[in-house]
């Protein structure tokens, strides 16, 4: 177990989950690339802030909801693309869609699920009619395939596209190698991946990532498609420019949860820059680290829309599948209104920079 995670409910659900995971599958789920840096800065840097309540403004139970392109969601608290879901439980991204829309917030399933992303959509609108499912994407080297899948994430009723923008190529995880795990066991397979342009019919075809890939490729998606497009895996203020000059929707600021680049800062550390250069534009996202209410709170109050989580979801879905998925989902979502409440917060845009604080380098050295 994570070293310092409190023994709450979500606490509770990775001991379990990393109790009954297959250890490849642990280790696929839980690593990170090279020394494993940015995976535990981006928990720890959430640690290293605090937050400063506002007092009797009368504020009321907060609003927790958020207008997002294409959605809008109960919660500021969104699933994070993450593939392989049938690895952690046999009832796989189904599971993972049902909880999701039961809690009245988004999916971002993976173009890397081993689910179809039209049976993601339908078992999310099972449970509710309106569910809103985001496809991810990695923008492919040949542009008849990235053609096909944006026509099927359409045609299944996704609502929006994110485009993962921080793999030029693998990141290099220690933990896999060490395992040998570098494929899918048999019996399972990157279903969104089958009978595309190139592949034999039946088959499927490998992801690829391309560092030749480029704002040019990003261009043409958006010329293709009627669908917001989102931007993942952006850190630098000068790409989250450029990518509002390209049109785009939205921005997720990630470090893959630590899985690309090692040296990459911790992503609550680069957002407050990323919302100033978008100065309010389109709508910025994040995640890595993400664990507690008060962690959403913090991202909020230095500037994003809503919070996305990987790892955790994974964690309820391998210890208890849809019934874990639904567990971790409402317990961030009731940490953060609660929070919110103790902020004296209307709702969740109402909070200002100003209220994040750096522990240990604040107060008197600060006045
Ligand atoms: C097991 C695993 C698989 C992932 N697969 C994808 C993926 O296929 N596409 C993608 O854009 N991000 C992927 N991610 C990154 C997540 O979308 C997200 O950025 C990250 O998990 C957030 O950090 P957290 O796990 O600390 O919440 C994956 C992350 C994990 C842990
Ligand atoms: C299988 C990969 C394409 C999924 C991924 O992005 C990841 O493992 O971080």
């Amino acid at each position: 177990m994570t070293a310092g995670l409190p023994p709450d409910a979500i606490g509770g659900l990775h001991e379990k989950a990393l109790a009954q995971l297959d250890p490849a599958h642990r280790d696929f789920f839980e690593g990170g690339a090279g020394r494993e840096t940015a995976l535990a800065e981006n928990v720890r840097a959430f640690g290293r802030l605090a937050l400063l309540p506002r007092v009797l403004r009368g504020a009321g139970p907060p609003d927790t909801t958020v207008e997002l392109p294409g959605a809008r969601a109960a919660t500021p608290v969104l699933v994070a693309p993450t593939a392989f879901h049938r690895l952690a439980h046999p009832d796989g991204e189904r599971a993972t869609a049902r909880a999701a829309a039961a809690a009245g917030t988004v999916l971002i399933t993976a173009m890397a699920a081993t689910t179809a992303v039209r049976d993601v959509v339908a078992a999310a609108r099972e449970v509710r009619a309106d569910a809103s499912v985001w496809f991810q994407l990695y923008l492919q080297p040949r542009a008849d395939v990235t053609d096909a899948l944006v026509r099927r994430a359409e045609e299944a009723g996704c609502t929006a596209l994110v485009v993962t923008a921080d793999s030029p190529v693998f990141g290099r995880r220690a933990r896999d190698d060490r395992n040998g795990f570098h494929d899918l066991p048999p019996g399972y397979a990157a279903e969104n991946m089958r009978d595309l342009p190139g592949a034999a019919p039946g088959t499927t075809l490998d992801i690829a990532m391309s560092p030749a890939l480029s704002w040019d490729d990003l261009r043409r998606l958006r010329e293709r498609t009627a669908l917001p497009v989102l931007v993942k895996g952006v850190l630098h203020p000068d790409d989250a420019r450029i990518a509002i000059g390209e049109g785009v929707a939205g921005l997720i600021v990630s470090n893959h949860g630590g899985r690309q680049l090692d040296a990459a800062p911790a992503t609550v550390e680069a957002l407050p820059r990323i919302a100033e250069a978008v100065a309010g534009r389109v709508p910025v996202l994040l995640d890595g680290g993400v664990r507690s209410g008060a962690d959403v709170v913090a991202a909020l109050a230095l500037g994003a829309t809503a919070v996305g989580v990987g790892r955790p979801v994974l964690w309820g879905l391998a210890a208890e599948g849809e019934a874990g998925v639904a567990r971790v989902l409402a317990e961030l979502a009731e940490q953060t209104a609660h929070v919110l409440t103790l902020c004296g917060a209307r709702d969740c845009a109402d909070l200002d920079r100003g209220q994040v604080v750096v522990r240990g380098r604040w107060g008197v050295a600060d006045r």
